[in-house]
């Protein structure tokens, strides 16, 4: 139990995936595992474990933006004995190439947040995914035929700011703006464990397009389905 997961040591699984909304974690929760048992209310910071094809798998909610997901990671990780972590979130489009409802693997994160600027001072750290995940969920993801973009992401610390920097971030090649992902590819490498972070566009900065409900929900379940198949497969190249 730790402060703000009330869960006893062996409840919560190796496999975490990780939505910003609680309410996603009750969703896969009720939809996609069995018998899911809810281990965490705290804050409502809902957290279940069940499984999925036989599968022990844990999904906890993280809130919004890198100081709150970075106090569940810690814990996860510190206190519960996480070993493999993935992120399911949502994410603004920031590139003409990428399109809404399109699936991103984040393999790598930029962030304008201090967290590793106070770590590292003059140095730009740079927080990557595990490779090993990465090629698991690409290659499960092409098997099934849902197209994977995969790229470098950009972690904000305010989702309204006055920062003009997506332009240049999209000229260099960065594909979207989410919130958390540099602070979970960071702890994972400072803590020895795995990391891979999948991202729904479910808005393009650009052009102000949106998803609609329906639409966030047919492909957030693609989305968490990879998430479900990558942390429980152990996978092997062809
Ligand atoms: O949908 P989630 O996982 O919360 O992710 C994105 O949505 C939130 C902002 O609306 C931020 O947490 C951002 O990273
Ligand atoms: O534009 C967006 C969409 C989702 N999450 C963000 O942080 N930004």
């Amino acid at each position: 139990m730790t402060v703000h997961i009330e869960a006893q040591l062996g409840d919560i699984a190796e496999k975490v995936l990780l939505p910003g909304d609680p309410l996603r974690a009750k969703y896969i929760a009720e939809t996609f595992l069995e018998d899911a048992v809810c281990y965490n209310n705290v804050r409502g910071m809902l957290g279940f474990t069940g499984t999925y094809y036989g599968h022990r798998v844990s999904v906890q909610g993280t809130g919004m933006g890198m100081p709150s997901a970075s106090i569940y990671i810690h814990e996860l990780i510190n206190n519960f004995g996480v070993k493999k972590l993935i992120r399911i979130g949502t994410c603004g489009a920031i590139r003409t190439d990428v399109n809404i409802r399109d699936v991103i693997v984040a393999q790598a994160a930029c962030t304008d947040s201090g967290i590793n600027r106070n770590t590292f001072p003059g140095i730009d750290y740079a927080p990557i995914g595990s490779f090993s995940m990465i090629q698991q969920a690409y290659h499960l993801a092409k098997s099934t035929n849902l197209t994977l973009k995969v790229g470098n992401v950009y972690s904000a610390d305010l989702f309204y700011s006055d920062n003009d920097s997506l332009p240049k971030l999209a000229r260099y090649g960065v594909l979207a703006v989410e919130m958390e992902t540099a602070a979970l590819y960071t702890l994972a490498a400072k803590f020895e464990v795995e990391a891979l972070s999948l991202l729904t566009v479910s808005d393009h900065v650009l052009t102000g397009e949106q998803t609609s409900p329906q639409e966030r929900q047919t492909t957030f379940n693609e989305m968490i389905q990879l998430a479900l198949e990558t942390a429980t497969h152990e996978f092997t190249l062809p």
